[in-house]
């Protein structure tokens, strides 16, 4: 008898917590939690404890079976409709596994399967986390914060992909005396720093891009930089020679105009990235239309300038670093104006908006980075991470990187409603 209620108080923890879930069979939870503990302390007949006893000995069986019968927890949800099977299937998987514990894989289970039928339930759920006597255990309550937090829910805006960390984890900071520039410290994950090196490396800098080398002719055609720098003795000439590549609209650094002439598809992901940047940080609207992507090499520099080109100078202008460390040069609206010095490290970004926008700027120094982000333990590098590289690739990048800096600068073009450039 001892043990039963033993037993019982474990058993009930966690069937309450799938209980007052699924509402309906809150009632039971109650019983056993508030009659059950009461009852037992009785002095009750023999006979009565031993009936007792076997109730609850077979309890466990018989609720198994209870639950896989129609009209049971998996029959209120019985509506086996197309895209449900599956889930229906792992719970009673799960259900059949155990039933005194919770595994993650039933929690998750639970928490995608919400069906209208449930409606009854709630008032059920309801009265359970109102009552004040007994006041409800709160050990069900599903906490983002708590340890289990984040294996019960699936991050959806954590945008693994585009390879950054959640946004409560970012540090952003508006430099004092200079209202609109916006710094974000590092907010990307080792395997997003990665991602984003060799997209630069291996994507951005082969059609449709244009690039600086393009005027070399040292590409034919069908040849791409990095190909060649990786399969043939070119490499020490040809990787240091890359030194820009124009997406979408690209930039004509003649006239410094863009034209529809001159405009090839932004890639989705560069768009995703600055358009989640931008509503992170309250940009509505932004819509990525044009990228430079500019590689230094420890000895480069960019010399001071404007970015005055785009028609529409209101959004935001993103700058994303990654590689060697930066010294970025950021004056004010005249040439003649005194200027800021700030380190640019791997992962940081820089957001040009209001009145910075059109400070002038530039990068008169390329440092060895003495912190390796691209190469750190990467603490949300679990089974979540969807942005994905080839470790091969990554063993080639990393090579680059370790002498190079890049950085992905990208502008929103025309103005809102605007569909084309006049
Ligand atoms: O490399 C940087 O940090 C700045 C690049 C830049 O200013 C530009 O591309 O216009
Ligand atoms: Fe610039």
């Amino acid at each position: 008898m001892q043990e039963i209620p033993g037993a019982e108080e474990e058993d009930n923890g966690e069937r309450g917590r799938r209980e007052s879930r699924h509402g309906k069979r809150t009632s039971s939870v109650e019983v056993a939690r508030g009659g059950g503990g009461g009852e037992l302390a009785q002095p009750v007949p023999r006979w009565a404890r031993k009936l007792l006893s076997c109730f609850f000995v077979l309890r466990g069986k018989a609720m198994l079976i209870w639950l896989m019968t129609p009209g049971s927890i998996l029959s209120i949800g019985h509506i086996p409709q197309p895209g449900q099977n599956d889930i229906l299937l792992q719970t009673s998987e799960a259900f059949n596994q155990t039933l005194a514990t919770s595994t993650n894989k039933y929690r998750n289970c639970i928490i995608k399967w919400r069906h209208p039928q449930f409606k009854g339930m709630f008032k059920d759920s309801f009265k359970y986390y109102k009552s004040r006597n007994p006041p409800p255990d709160l050990k069900d309550v599903i906490d983002l914060n708590g340890p289990n937090g984040s294996k019960v829910w699936k991050f959806l805006n954590e945008k693994c992909e585009l390879g950054l960390k959640p946004v409560k984890d970012w540090q952003v900071y508006e430099f004092v005396g200079i209202p609109g520039l916006i710094f974000i410290r590092n907010p990307f994950t080792t395997a997003g720093q990665r991602y984003w090196i060799i997209k630069c490396l291996k994507d951005y800098s082969r059609k449709p891009s244009k690039l600086n080398l393009d005027a070399h002719d040292v590409l034919d055609n069908i040849e791409t930089w990095w190909d060649i720098c990786l399969t043939t003795n070119k490499a020490k000439e040809l990787l240091p020679k890359l030194r820009w590549a124009t997406l979408g609209y690209h930039h004509n650094w003649d006239t410094k105009l863009y034209s529809e002439v001159s405009k090839t598809e932004m890639p989705t992901e560069l768009s995703l990235l600055t358009l989640y940047l931008a509503e992170a940080l309250d940009f509505v609207n932004f819509k990525a239309q044009a990228a430079i992507i500019n590689y230094y090499r420890m000895n480069s520099t960019l010399a001071g300038h404007t970015d005055h080109s785009e028609v529409n100078v209101d959004a935001p202008l993103f700058s994303i670093s990654f590689g060697q460390t930066a010294i970025f040069l950021i004056g004010g609206h005249k040439q003649d104006d005194a200027a800021n010095a700030i380190y640019l490290r791997s992962g940081d970004i820089v957001v040009m908006s209001g009145k910075s926008r059109l400070r002038y700027h530039g990068v008169p120094k390329i440092l060895p980075a003495t912190v390796i982000p691209w190469d750190q333990e990467d603490s949300n590098n679990n089974e979540e991470q969807h942005c994905k590289y080839l470790p091969d690739d990554w063993n080639k990048a990393k090579v680059y990187i370790s002498q190079a800096r890049i950085n992905m600068n990208v502008r929103q073009v025309l103005k809102p409603g605007q569909s084309a450039l006049l």
